[in-house]
């Protein structure tokens, strides 16, 4: 071989090596800072974003996220430095400006941050100081400042948490997933921002209630917290005010509707499942429009629910039974009881249609059981049709389709439209269609009045004097959207319009009130966080294939309703304290497990067999209802055992046993 000829094989060969070199390092480097050389990481993923060394959050370029394993790790939104920090700026200032207008949100924020930076120091002690403290922090990392941190966010936003799936990612979610790091996920929360609260199209900015609501899980589930994942789907905003922002992180366009916006969700659970075939997908704060649609549409096939449809309904259910409880009623009675209901949105119509079907069980389970349970709900919503919101447009100022809802009613949402009532009824009872709240109370004198509106204050006095008519010995006030601000009343104005005797509960925390004399007015807070956990644990251990009606009225009827004492209830205690959700959590699951298990859904736990699970179901339900969370909590490898497992001599052995059984069929599902 030739000099030349070898120096042509030496050089090709050093090309190659020198390319892929080339290659190599592109692939590992980026810039720090513009016009710099390049930084070279050997890192991936998150673990470059949780490094502050070579972090550069939002800012990292598109081909940089693809390069580096990181797309769908942050928002879509790319930023420069300088907008970065106009926005960190701009969040500092505003929380001194806040600080002299009033103490309560910037308090309330400036606890939820450093919350927020321990969690991200040192997650094992965020949830331990948490679960410890349930009852202070609740507020803060949930409803309701988990609210303002969303309205906040670009402000608030430092490290990412979760995953964003943007309409931009179509096409790549089935590789995107495997950009999370986590080889198993039990719990994912999602939502596309379109509702969050009451607080409308917050866009991007919704990451923090998937956020929120996880935290819930890990705190009364005992889910791994290696095992939860917020997802955002981020498919636009509506939000002219976002949409505008130049420091918004999400993306600045319209939302998508119609198939496209289906595409994407579609897309997104077909990735999830792919990777994490057990996992459970629990949908929330997605506008009525799609929540109901979406619902339909995976129910039956993937393992998910939406929290607000029947997470709220369960919730309100089981308050609603306690009100009858406390009028000194024995449950069945719940068919007798008159309820106006302000709100039909998502939460509004899955309660009705909840309470319908729960009447009809008490009166029959058959068809007229179902229709005549129909009149005892009246509706009054203030929805703007299609054809209202023209002609606003066009100047001219027709009549709006609010107030109550009857068959006169032109385009009634068709979820809202088994709810419309009869116009030889409501003639009858001194209406018409459109009647207001004030009036709807003052003829019909209902049992309860129970708001799912999103608007603050629409139980005014005037609304609150009307029911002081009601037939009921104790009328029951649901005032139950969030946050603080949207509740339709507060507890005070409640107890001191309509009287002491009343039932109250809210969506969002409130004090209790002093009657004077000695006497407390109990404010209860009727929230979902009551059951989600527990929903989601109990399809987690049975594996049952879907979520079913019967699962979730399981939970909801044996266990939350029937959880407080004939004593709580007179006193016009209806929901427990949020002290005690670790306890609620685990009783609701042990019922979703049992009804999964019931209805041949249970699929056992990974390799579980059924039949196995059937059987100790059988032999050990009464002591799985007493242990199941902290068999969970041990055998997930959990680090905070919530209550010591129980100790008590009597049981041990017993106990032991049923641990035993349970390492064997979780411990299966683990080692896979
Ligand atoms: N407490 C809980 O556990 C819980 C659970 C879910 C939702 N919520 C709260 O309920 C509220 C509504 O949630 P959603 O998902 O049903 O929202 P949504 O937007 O789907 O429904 C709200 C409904 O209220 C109607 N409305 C608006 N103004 C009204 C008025 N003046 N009078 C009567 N109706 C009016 C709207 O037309 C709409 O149909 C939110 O504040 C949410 O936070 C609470
Ligand atoms: O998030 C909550 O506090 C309850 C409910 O899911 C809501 O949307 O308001
Ligand atoms: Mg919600």
């Amino acid at each position: 071989m030739s000099n030349f000829s070898r120096q042509m094989r030496l050089s090709s060969s050093m090309i190659r090596r020198l390319h892929s070199r080339a290659a190599d390092l592109s692939s590992r480097c980026f810039t720090t800072m513009e016009g710099h050389r390049p930084t070279i990481v050997h890192k991936r993923s998150l673990d470059i974003l949780h490094d502050p060394w070579f972090n550069k959050g939002t800012a990292f370029s598109m081909t940089e996220r693809d390069r580096l394993d990181l797309r769908g790790l942050l928002p879509p939104n790319v930023m420069s430095t300088e907008q970065q920090i106009e926005r960190f700026m701009d969040d500092l200032k505003r929380l001194a400006v806040n600080a002299r207008d009033g103490p309560s949100d910037p308090y309330a924020l400036a606890k939820w941050r450093i919350l927020n930076r321990l969690h991200d120091r040192n997650e094992t002690m965020y949830y331990k100081v948490l679960i410890a403290n349930i009852e202070e922090y609740a507020p803060i990392v949930y409803t309701p400042t988990v609210g303002l941190v969303c309205q906040n966010y670009s402000g608030l936003f430092r490290r990412p948490r979760g995953m964003y799936f943007s309409a931009a990612d179509r096409g790549e979610m089935m590789s995107m997933v495997y950009n999370w790091p986590a080889d198993q996920v039990d719990m994912i929360v999602v939502t596309d921002g379109s509702r969050i609260l009451g607080l409308g199209d917050l866009g991007v900015q919704g990451i923090g209630i998937a956020i929120g609501k996880l935290d819930l899980y890990v705190a009364a589930a005992g889910i791994n917290p290696q095992r939860v994942l917020p997802v955002m789907i981020d498919v636009g905003t509506n939000n002219e005010k976002l949409l505008k922002d130049p420091l918004y992180l999400g993306l600045q366009e319209h939302r998508l509707d119609g198939d496209e916006y289906i595409a994407v969700v579609d897309e997104f659970m077909e990735a999830v499942f792919t990777r994490w075939p057990h996992v459970i997908v629990q949908f929330e704060d997605f506008q009525s429009k799609w929540a109901f649609k979406l619902l339909q549409r995976y129910r039956d096939t993937y393992r998910m629910f939406n929290d607000d449809v029947q997470g709220t309904a369960g919730v309100a259910i089981a308050g609603l039974l306690g009100a009858v409880r406390a009028q000194g009623k024995p449950m069945i009675d719940f068919p007798k009881q008159k309820i106006v209901v302000a709100g039909a949105g998502s939460a509004g119509i899955g309660v009705l249609n909840a309470a319908r079907k729960t009447m009809a069980r008490m009166i029959g389970n058959n068809e007229s059981a179902f229709e005549s349970a129909r009149s005892q709900f009246w509706v009054v919503d203030a929805k703007v049709s299609k054809l209202i919101t023209l002609s606003l447009l066009v100047g001219m100022l027709s009549a709006s389709s609010s107030g109550l809802i009857t068959e006169e009613r032109e385009n009634v949402d068709p979820d809202a439209l088994p709810f419309a009532r009869k116009t030889k009824e409501i003639r009858r009872q001194g209406l018409k269609e459109g009647a207001s709240l004030a009036e709807v109370v003052r003829e019909v004198k209902p049992d309860v009045l129970l708001g799912l509106s999103a608007v603050g204050g629409l139980f005014s006095e005037e609304v609150l004097e009307a029911l002081k008519a009601s037939t009921s010995t104790r009328p029951a006030i649901f005032a139950m959207s969030n946050p603080t601000k949207n509740a339709e009343c507060t507890p005070e104005e409640a107890f001191s319009i309509v009287g002491d005797n009343i039932i109250f509960a809210s969506g969002s925390p409130f004090n209790d009130v002093d009657l004077g004399n000695g006497l407390i007015g109990h404010c209860n807070q009727g929230n979902n966080m009551y059951l989600f956990p527990g929903i989601g644990l109990g399809t987690l251990l049975s594996g049952s294939r879907v979520i079913s009606d019967g699962m979730l009225q399981a939970a909801a009827e044996w266990y939350l309703a029937a959880y407080m004492t004939e004593e709580e209830v007179v006193k016009g205690v209806i929901y427990p304290s949020i002290s005690s959700i670790r306890n609620i959590t685990k009783e609701v699951a042990a019922a979703v497990v049992k009804e999964a298990i019931d209805e041949d859904l249970a699929e056992g736990y990974r390799d579980m067999d059924p039949r196995e699970l059937r059987k100790l179901s059988q032999v050990y339900w009464s002591l799985m209802q007493s242990n199941l969370l902290s068999i969970w909590c041990f055998l997930s490898n959990f680090p905070y055992t919530p209550d010591s497992l129980d100790a008590d001599s009597s049981t041990q052995s017993k106990t032991l046993f049923l641990h035993f059984i349970m390492l064997k069929v979780i411990s299966q599902g683990l080692n896979n």
